[in-house]
């Protein structure tokens, strides 16, 4: 089935049947269907370039790669918005923040600052130390967990004879071990997943304040797509939770930045690449040079603090679950990568940074599993001008849904889609990268506003894949199927059940001491 292959450039995408009266096709979300599913339905019957109405958004609907890779090259200054909601404009500060703020001078700058600054190459070379350190806390609180569970059973110490695993509730520790990292280079807080799981103060109160942004994000508003009934969201109560908790939000990263200041009045300014300057510092210094003009400094640090801390650790930890989700429903997979890591790092030592571009497989691990689960399995743009996509005129004011979910899935460029086969990314995929210059493959988005955290997201996780699967020994309870239905409440699309795993460490005891 092809696009619009005429000259005729007025031609308008088809129209979705079954719109309502202001709701327009709304009424269809909601149920037990997944959106990007229910879409990719959508497609196969009016093509790969259809409208809809969500509200009053008037939406272009795309999933086929050229059609995409028209709106990220040709039309990508167009497409160079993205639509915000209620939920993000209170609680995220959306438009001082280089995630929601709309394109234009400003953007480029604080996009500058994200790449050059924050996320670049050469900073996150500066936070290697940092980050291990992080980790190391992570997998030394695995192994006494195991190592606690076997002396209570045996009442002995003799480590590795009897092989009891422990039962680990392995979403928690993935985030446990994502807030570590990020939170540290981000905010210069050490080991605050960990303290989250005890259960300290100050590390509590962020992990009830997170959640709640991550729920109340997730909640559909009618004044988002309809503001005619928007007076309805009132007695639902969810604006009232919002703005309660963006001051809860405000207050804690207000509290953050006075601390930030008060170290440097009292060590001074740490320039260059000291590693204990997280991206706080960096953005105090960088407001204080250059003033970003129009917009309060405080605010624009805060906001970037709050994109950085909602980019980085939610999506992380659950790109890591359904890594290891994946491994374990194929265990022949898992056994290779063990292999690799057997045959590069040895037995002798843990692994460390410097031996992850040897782990060509692991990395296939990684992109296998972001084609088949996408964390944006929908990405969402919005345009200002008229355009033109696939031989069709799109009109300024649509929004733009690429579902990068069926864009993954398709049959016209992946052998047997829908296996998990990260064979696939050595042989005929190999010249494929997750960084948005394939449009066959976008987890982590295309354009102007494509993900700038996407080498940290990498680095990190296979550094935690690869000493998770070299270290440990990993099992289901029973030897089950890891279920794996998606939920896309929140605002990415994760698993929708636990993680369990039985744990027993596989090396010699004396490496566990990170
Ligand atoms: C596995 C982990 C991650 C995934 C799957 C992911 C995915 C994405 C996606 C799909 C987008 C939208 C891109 C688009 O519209 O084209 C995005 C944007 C963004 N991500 Fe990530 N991300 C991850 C990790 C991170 C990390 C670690 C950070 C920072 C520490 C980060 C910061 C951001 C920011 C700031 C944006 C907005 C960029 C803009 O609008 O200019 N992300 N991410």
């Amino acid at each position: 089935k092809t696009y619009n292959d005429g000259n005729n450039t007025n031609k308008q995408a088809p129209v979705a049947a079954d719109a309502w009266p202001v709701l327009g096709h709304l009424h269809l979300f909601g149920g037990s269907e997944l959106p990007h599913k229910m879409l990719a339905a959508m497609a196969d019957k009016y093509g790969p370039a259809f409208t809809m109405k969500f509200g009053m958004h008037r939406t272009l609907v795309v999933s086929n790669t050229q059609i995409v890779k028209e709106c990220f090259t040709t039309n990508d200054t167009h497409f160079a918005n993205r639509p915000s909601t209620k939920a993000f404009q209170l609680m995220t500060y959306d438009n001082e923040s280089v995630a929601f703020t709309p394109y234009g001078p400003f953007w480029r700058e604080l996009r500058k600052i994200s790449t050059l600054k924050l996320l670049s190459n050469h900073r996150l070379q500066a936070i290697k130390d940092v980050r291990s350190s992080e980790v190391n806390v992570c997998f030394r609180e695995l192994y006494s967990l195991w190592n606690t569970n076997e002396s209570e059973g045996t009442n002995s110490n003799d480590q590795h004879q009897q092989q009891r695993p422990v039962l680990v509730d392995m979403k928690k520790w993935f985030e446990e071990v994502s807030n570590n990292v990020v939170i540290r280079v981000i905010v210069g807080k050490q080991n605050f997943g960990s303290k989250i799981v005890r259960g300290e103060g100050e590390a509590l109160k962020y992990k009830k304040i997170m959640d709640e942004v991550l729920r109340l994000a997730g909640v559909s508003m009618l004044s988002d797509v309809a503001p005619l009934l928007g007076w309805l969201d009132h007695f639902q109560g969810h604006m009232s939770a919002m703005k309660r908790n963006a001051k809860e939000v405000d207050t804690m990263l207000s509290s953050w930045l006075e601390e930030h200041r008060r170290k440097r009045t009292s060590v001074g300014d740490n320039k260059g690449d000291n590693v204990e300057q997280d991206f706080m510092d960096v953005m105090l210094s960088i407001v204080e040079e250059n003033k970003l003009s129009g917009h309060d400094n405080d605010t624009v640090i805060k906001a970037t603090v709050m994109a950085m801390i909602m980019g980085g650790t939610d999506t992380t930890a659950v790109s890591l679950t359904w890594i290891v989700s994946l491994l374990m429903n194929n265990r022949q997979v898992l056994k290779k990568a063990r292999e690799e890591l057997d045959t590069h790092v040895g037995k002798d030592r843990q692994v460390d940074d410097s031996d992850l571009k040897n782990l060509t497989y692991l990395n296939a691990i990684v992109k296998e599993t972001m084609r088949l689960y996408p964390l944006g399995a929908l990405l969402e743009r919005e345009t200002k001008e008229d355009c033109e996509v696939g031989g069709f005129h799109v009109k300024g004011g649509t929004r733009l849904l690429v579902n990068v979910w069926k864009l993954q899935r398709d049959p016209n460029f992946w052998s047997n889609p829908t296996e998990f086969k990260p064979e696939r990314f050595l042989t005929e995929n190999a010249n494929l990268d997750v960084g948005g210059q394939h449009f066959e493959l976008l987890p982590f988005g295309a354009g102007r506003r494509v993900c700038p955290g996407v080498s940290f997201a990498l680095q990190f996780m296979h550094l935690v894949l690869a000493r998770l699967i070299h270290g440990f020994e990993l099992e289901t309870l029973m030897n089950a199927d890891i279920d794996l239905t998606e939920s896309t409440e929140g605002h990415v699309n994760h698993k929708a059940t636990p993680l369990d795993l039985l744990i027993t460490p596989r090396l010699d005891s004396k490496l566990y001491n990170y």
